[in-house]
């Protein structure tokens, strides 16, 4: 052979060494695809198993058993009260059958999505049976939404909460204890149920001359430790079936995975309650999420230009931040920039928290800036857009604080900042919450999916068949294209470092480390191209 012959074989070997390679790096994805799937499934699985164990042992049943969208008793008298007491012309999912459901004397689970209309499955048979209804809820604001709300329609409802006077506390008990009035709906917190004797002798009165018509516990998430919005408060309405067992309960909440559903319907001791579960799903919510720079002014300037170009007029917005000086700080930029701001964080005084969420919420102020402490109870419909400046801890917590965009169905848009630094801060916050690290890598998952719908990544979380995202998220409206790299060597490289730290006994964050890494790799690429200029 010449060595015109050797080297013509050898680039032949060599291209046929390449597409060797080119073949085991799709054989590769495809096996890392296969993994994935793999441990999806598993979940899925284990979830599957534990639902058919508490149908098996008689603890739950679906809806499907029974045909709750049948024809009963009571469905003219409901249409009835339905178009033109509420307005509403037709039904919702679900909404009709969880009516007969409760109207049937049955204990109930309810789990659909925020802004789904779960306040008409108790209000509806709260005023098709005679009597008291009694509705559970988490916060004062909460209550007097809906107490004004129910007002406004002609219903009379009433609240027993810190902020009764004496007054109407005499009226509401007249009304429990003697069947005097018109009381058809009373809220309370949780904390009359576990502190408040009297309230709880009225309450037996009521019940034993059969004027306690049902008992609804809304956000009931909040009696489960594994949810996202513990209440010890909630722990006790147990008592409530102990004491009322002929009542229904009527147990709603927006998202419950599995293990906080059969945490709750132990908590409230309705072992054979109907379940009735609506799709997480909210079409037309648009999800994306944008890489974050390290640089906050970058960010604030992103955000203002994000909302001046996408919402010029004025259009309802919240943003939510990882701790109260950064929600401060953010709310002042915006300002800066024009845009009308403020924020909302638990170190506030209860009249100043009140005061920013009412002129947002009349829409005298376009962006509230508020920690998780912004949560439940915020019912405004027309939020175009929620932007995370850091990541939620857990994926429950970000449909909820995303969910608030969008209750009137309207198209509206959620955007989530992530950088890897964000992690490690909210990993010290969680590290100590059952499962937290488990719920914030999930999230993390969520943000550093590049191939997955991100619509996909929820319906896996809360174990729901895959539905089609029609384009509403970053990653299914825009075909991008993924660049593979091969990162052995920086993994190789910081394992090394974690030995090094290790032997000499030394502690090092994941921020320490990773700017350790760049001096590491600026170094390295210094002597790279001395060397280069020497030959
Ligand atoms: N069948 C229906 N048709 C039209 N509008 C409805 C229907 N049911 C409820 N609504 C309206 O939908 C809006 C949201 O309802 P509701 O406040 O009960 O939601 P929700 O499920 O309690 O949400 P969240 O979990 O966010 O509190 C309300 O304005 C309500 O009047």
């Amino acid at each position: 052979m010449n060595s015109e012959e050797v080297l013509e074989e050898l680039l032949n070997v060599e291209l046929q060494i390449n597409e060797v390679q080119a073949e085991i790096n799709v054989l590769l994805e495809r096996q890392d695809n296969l993994y994935q799937r793999k441990s999806e499934l598993q979940s899925l699985l284990e979830l599957c198993k534990e639902t058919e164990d508490s149908v098996s042992q008689g603890t739950g049943t679906s809806t499907n058993s029974e045909n709750w969208s049948g024809s009963f008793k009571w469905d003219s008298e409901a249409d009835d009260i339905k178009l033109n007491i509420f307005g509403i012309s037709s039904y919702r999912a679900n909404q009709r059958e969880i009516v007969n459901a409760v109207m049937s004397g049955r204990d109930v689970l309810v789990i659909m999505a925020a802004g789904g209309g779960k306040s008409l499955c108790y209000q509806l048979p709260a005023l098709l049976y005679d009597g008291i209804a009694l509705v559970v809820s988490p916060l004062l604001s909460l209550i007097q939404d809906q107490v004004m709300g129910l007002a406004a329609l002609g219903i009379s409802a009433s609240m027993l909460t810190s902020a009764t006077s004496k007054e109407d506390e005499k009226f509401i008990y007249k009304n429990l204890e003697k069947g005097e009035g018109s009381m058809k709906i009373l809220y309370v917190t949780p904390e009359k149920i576990s502190k408040s004797k009297r309230f709880m002798s009225k309450l037996e009165k009521c019940y034993h001359a059969g004027r306690l018509s049902l008992i609804a516990i809304d956000e009931a998430h909040c009696c489960s430790q594994w949810g996202h919005d513990f209440r010890p408060d909630y722990k006790n309405l147990g008592i409530l079936k102990t004491q009322f067992p002929n009542a229904p309960v009527i147990a709603l909440t927006a998202t419950a995975t599995q293990r906080v559903q059969n945490d709750l319907v132990e908590m409230l001791r309705i072992p054979k309650y109907v379940k009735f579960v609506s799709t997480v799903n909210r079409p037309n919510l648009f999800y994306m999420v944008r890489e974050k720079s390290s640089v906050s002014k970058v960010v604030i300037d992103q955000i203002a230009e994000f909302i001046q170009e996408s919402y010029p007029n004025n259009e309802s917005g919240i943003i939510y931040c990882f701790s109260r000086k950064e929600c401060e700080q953010v709310a002042k930029e915006l300002r800066v920039r024009g845009i009308s701001a403020d924020h909302y964080h638990a170190d506030m005084d209860s009249v100043a928290r009140e005061k920013v969420h009412m002129r947002w919420s009349n829409s005298r102020l376009q962006v509230i800036v508020g920690t998780v402490a912004f949560g439940m109870g915020i019912n405004k419909p027309d939020v175009r857009f929620v932007i995370h400046h850091s990541l939620s801890k857990s994926m429950e917590t970000y449909y909820q604080e995303s969910g608030r965009a969008g209750r009137d169905g309207l198209p509206s848009e959620c955007l989530l900042y992530y950088r890897p630094g964000d992690v490690p801060r909210q990993s010290s916050m969680v590290f100590y919450e059952n499962s937290g690290l488990e719920n914030l890598y999930g999230i993390v998952q969520y943000c550093q999916s590049r191939r997955q719908c991100r619509r996909s990544v929820f319906f896996r979380h809360f174990a729901e068949p895959l539905k089609d995202c029609n384009g509403m998220c970053d990653l299914c409206a825009v075909a991008s294209e993924v660049k593979e790299v091969d990162v052995c060597s920086h993994a190789r490289v910081i394992i090394s470092m974690l030995q090094d730290v290790q032997k000499s006994n030394q502690k090092m964050t994941m921020l320490q480390l990773v700017d350790k890494l760049k001096a590491k790799h600026n170094d390295l690429e210094r002597r790279i191209s001395a060397y280069s200029l020497c030959y």
